[in-house]
């Protein structure tokens, strides 16, 4: 329930002095090299494959709108639940302020403030500098939530989360992790995808086929139009979905696409009768899972087609601290 006083938390920012500290035992926050990639995710150990590098609960979560007027109303309502150290944490994150700015999301972030914020921490009515700044935080911090969240499930159908030490991983078009929601647990995993040395940087792909590279898709198409029953014969799937393995290995992708390309080697074997092939790709593909999501998510939803597994040999929990 919120209590009036809680509606103060977009009446100011957090002290700017106040240093979010977000690591665990294996990762930790710090600025990158690269000027324009700000802050990254990196090992302080030795991270073998399959690692379950983080398991973490989402800071803020709000379930599937059908408005901006819902979404702000769910995200002002989370934010204001916040601890004073998680709103510090939250203000830290990285925003991607400018992305679009529109008239829209500014009417309803007005629209909310008329509704919700008519007074100031003192009890004055907010005048018009204020107002203006009271805006300001409310505007900010909904685009940092959009800058940073993930969806709990299928894109825009499904709820969505922001988990601090995730926001801090940057992308990479051959990332070393492989992340998901894991709805058995409840918490967001990311597991490493092969083995990463200390001082390495933690990389996701941002993008949901990261193997989109013109080539790879016509290689993927091709292997998929091969197999189908009219047209070409079955036997030539099989090269196609040996050459996007091969491609994906010499890149070093190595998370549920891997397993997917795996899995239509597989199937591809058995149509021609290649039995043993077939076991030894199934066993792949059921390796890169296990690598990329976990055990537990797979025996938790039992859809293989979605997304990966990792082995679990290391549960990490995250330690989000405040230091002033
Ligand atoms: C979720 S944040 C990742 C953490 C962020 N770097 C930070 O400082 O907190 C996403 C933003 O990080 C930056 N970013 C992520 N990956 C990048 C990359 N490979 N190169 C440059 N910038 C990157 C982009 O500005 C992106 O909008």
């Amino acid at each position: 329930m919120s209590h009036p006083t809680e509606q103060s938390a977009f009446l100011r920012w957090t002290d700017p002095k106040t240093t979010a500290v977000v690591r665990n035992t294996l990762l930790e926050a710090r600025r990158t090299e690269e000027f324009t990639s700000g802050i990254g995710l990196f090992a302080v150990r030795e991270i073998p494959r399959g690692t379950r590098m983080i398991e973490e609960a989402p800071m803020i979560v709000l379930p599937n709108t059908q408005s901006i007027d819902d979404e702000l109303d769910a995200f002002c309502s989370a934010f204001q639940q916040l601890t004073e150290a998680e709103r510090s944490n939250f203000d830290q994150l990285y925003c991607g302020y400018s992305v679009d700015k529109t008239s829209e999301l500014l009417n309803a972030v007005r629209r909310w403030r008329s509704y919700n914020l008519t007074h100031d921490t003192d009890g004055s009515w907010l005048d018009d500098t204020r107002h203006t700044e009271v805006l300001h935080i409310i505007y900010d911090r909904f685009y940092r939530f959009r800058t940073n969240f993930v969806y709990l499930g299928a894109v825009n159908a499904s709820g969505k989360g922001l988990f601090a030490l995730f926001s801090r991983i940057n992308h990479s078009c051959v990332p070393n992790a492989y992340w998901t929601f894991n709805a058995a647990i409840e918490r967001l995993t990311v597991h490493a995808t092969r083995h990463i040395r200390v001082g390495e940087q933690i990389t996701i792909s941002y993008i949901k086929d990261p193997i989109a590279p013109k080539i790879v898709r016509a290689l993927r198409e091709k292997a998929l139009a091969k197999s189908s029953v009219s047209i070409l014969p079955k036997k030539d799937a099989l090269p196609s979905a040996m050459e996007l393995v091969a491609l994906l290995e010499k890149q070093g992708i190595a998370g549920m696409e891997l397993a997917s390309a795996y899995r239509q080697c597989a199937i591809f074997s058995q149509r021609i009768g290649a039995l043993q092939a077939a076991k030894n790709y199934a066993a792949l593909e059921d390796l890169t899972k296990r690598s990329a999501v976990g055990l537990d998510r797979l025996q938790g939803d039992g859809d293989d087609k979605t997304d990966a597994e990792s082995s679990g040999r290391e549960v990490q929990s995250v330690e989000a601290t405040a230091e002033a």
